[in-house]
């Protein structure tokens, strides 16, 4: 490759940067500006300055996206070096306002979208994308994007962003990453009647239709890709995510993310939790209420369930230190509308509970005394004042999780429950808040990002490794024993139960030893992963800026 298809080729081209013997060599001597080369980190400060001189979300998005397809070794070595700074703008919470004004925006296509109208013609289309090896494929039918519900084809931002991090956090080359929406139609007004909504002018599909279709997708992939390929479920609807997830995750190389990388990341949390002063050391002596029981809050409470019954709590008793609300009060044996889903989590309630299930969260908060009270029910606002200073009231600690995403959609910010609780709520958020001093208190409090973020690209790039067959739960578990072994103490301090979000990179290659050993463990390894110990994973991980920053 040389002249300018060089310069159009977002993988080679390095713009400014080819020195003036590349330029000659490349034949792109007089394509480029005539200034002497700049160095990579020349570039990415420059991106920054220009980033922060755009007026808004949506421009920054713009921006970046266009850096991506122009100049991928610019775009990772910035998002890898600035982890703090971009994944807000690539990630949540600007990917929320991004999936909302998908149609409108002025950014170069990434991505499949795969229409239903194509079924029975998977395999031509998959066949149009230009790259022959795929290591991970996210996929989505957008019927869930973050808590902002339908959002159809505009939810590519979804799956595109996901795989950014697979490479910005899990050092995945981004050659080998696939972004999939499969476009099933939409049934949000206000997307469709945009004249240019870029998908399917069509309600959902349902049933055995929408079945054969994700099914042909699936087969597809794994023809074309083979076996080995990891695929990522991400953002289906409440009715359909832990069906396929339970239809597949014996067949093919596959997990779903809102169900087992959420898991994974809220049990991190927890347990990080647990070596705080003032919270009860053994997980069970803990009591959860969930608000909010879909993927999220079943997937959380599962795990939750697996790490007791590896302590030894039978799993009955395991289950019972989880509670749910769902959008129709409190989910007890016996009520009406208790999906399979949420029914291992239906327990007896005593006459005292049953008489506060229809009161609301604080009846059920005063009536239960949870120890630590989890959001995933993106309704904002939702723990009130009341209840976080409930919460406050029958724990020393308590442990507060706000895990709905984007930020609009929190349950409550890290101000509230700190205010409320005098600095004493243990709190993490879906998406990023900054941290807080309250008046009166020396330190500043410090909000973890309960995202899956910290899973999945650690616990890909270990499949990926790994050429494991299958993602078992354990898997989940080894992660978030891994993750919430990285926290040091000075995070501890200042009340945050995660590790430092910008040493991603180091903490994927953490996760994804751990689960390579797991699988060897588990013989679901194709791949032998005897030489693959930490230092070696960071060093064969995807880093343009390796050296130069
Ligand atoms: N931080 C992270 O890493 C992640 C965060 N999330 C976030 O979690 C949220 C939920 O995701 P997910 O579980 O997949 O979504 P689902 O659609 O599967 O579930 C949503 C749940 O919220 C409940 N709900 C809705 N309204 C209310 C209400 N007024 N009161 C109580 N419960 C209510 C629903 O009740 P019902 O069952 O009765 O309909 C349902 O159980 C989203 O905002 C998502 O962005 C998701 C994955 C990862
Ligand atoms: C983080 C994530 O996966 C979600 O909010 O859906
Ligand atoms: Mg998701």
């Amino acid at each position: 490759m040389s002249g300018q298809s060089i310069l159009l080729n977002a993988r080679e081209n390095r713009g400014r940067r080819f020195s003036s013997h590349e330029r000659d060599q490349l034949r792109v001597t007089g394509l480029v500006p005539p200034a002497r080369a700049r160095t990579l980190a020349q570039e990415v400060e420059r991106l920054l300055i220009r980033l922060r001189a755009l007026p808004n979300v949506l421009s920054r998005y713009e921006h970046l996206m266009h850096v991506l397809a122009s100049d991928e070794a610019l775009f990772f070595a910035a998002a890898q070096n600035n982890l703090r700074t971009l994944l807000p703008m690539i990630y949540t919470p600007a990917v929320g306002d991004a999936c909302l004004n998908y149609s409108d925006l002025a950014i170069p296509n990434r991505g499949m979208w795969i229409g239903v109208d194509q079924k029975g013609r998977v395999k031509d289309i998959l066949a149009n994308w230009p790259e022959r090896n795929v290591d991970v494929i996210v996929v989505s039918d957008c019927e869930r994007i973050l808590g902002l519900g339908d959002l159809g084809a505009n939810g590519m931002g979804i799956p595109v962003g996901k795989l950014l991090l697979y490479s910005a956090c899990g050092g995945i080359n981004p050659a080998r990453c696939l972004p999939v929406v499969l476009d099933v139609g939409c049934n949000t007004p206000s997307i469709r009647s945009n004249e240019a909504y870029i998908g399917l002018d069509q309600d959902r599909v349902s049933g055995q239709d929408y079945d054969d279709f994700v099914h042909e997708f699936i087969a597809s992939a794994m023809e074309k890709y083979g076996k080995s390929t990891l695929i990522q479920f991400e953002d289906f609807g409440n009715s359909n995510a832990l069906r396929l997830l339970n239809k597949y995750r014996e067949k093919v190389c596959c997990f779903n993310d809102d169900i087992q990388g959420t898991a994974s990341v809220g049990l991190a949390g927890i347990l990080t939790a647990l070596r705080i002063p003032g919270v009860a050391s053994d997980l069970k002596d803990h009591k959860f209420v969930f608000l909010g029981a879909g993927s999220a809050g079943i997937g959380i409470a599962s795990l939750i369930t697996l790490a007791l019954v590896r302590e030894g709590v039978p799993e009955d008793e395991a289950r019972k230190k989880c509670w749910f609300v769902d959008s129709r009060g409190l989910v007890y044996k016996g009520r009406a509308n208790v999906s399979d889903a949420k029914a291992p989590f239906a327990h007896e309630a005593s006459p005292e509970v049953q008489a506060v299930a229809n009161a609301g969260l604080l009846e059920v908060v005063k009536g239960l005394k949870p120890t630590g009270l989890i959001g995933v029910s993106t309704i904002r606002g939702s723990f009130s004042e009341d209840i976080i200073r409930e919460m406050g009231s029958v724990n020393e600690r308590p442990i507060i999780f706000a895990l709905s995403n984007p930020t609009s959609k929190a349950e409550c910010t890290a101000e509230e429950a700190y205010k409320f609780t005098e600095g004493r709520a243990i709190y993490a958020s879906g998406s990023p808040f900054g941290s807080v001093q309250l008046p009166g208190h020396h330190t500043h409090l410090v909000p973890g990002q309960g995202n899956n973020s910290y899973i999945f690209p650690g616990l890909g790039l270990g499949i990926v490794l790994a050429g494991a067959r299958h993602v078992p739960e354990s898997m989940l578990l080894t992660a978030a024993d891994t993750v919430s072994r990285l926290v040091d103490e000075e995070q501890l301090q200042v009340s945050c139960v995660y590790p430092d979000l910008s040493s991603l990179m180091d903490i994927s290659a953490h996760i994804a030893h751990a689960v390579c050993q797991e699988a060897k463990a588990l013989s679901l390894n194709e791949k032998n992963v005897d030489h693959l110990d930490i230092k070696t994973i960071r060093e064969i991980m995807y880093e343009p800026g390796r050296g130069q920053i």
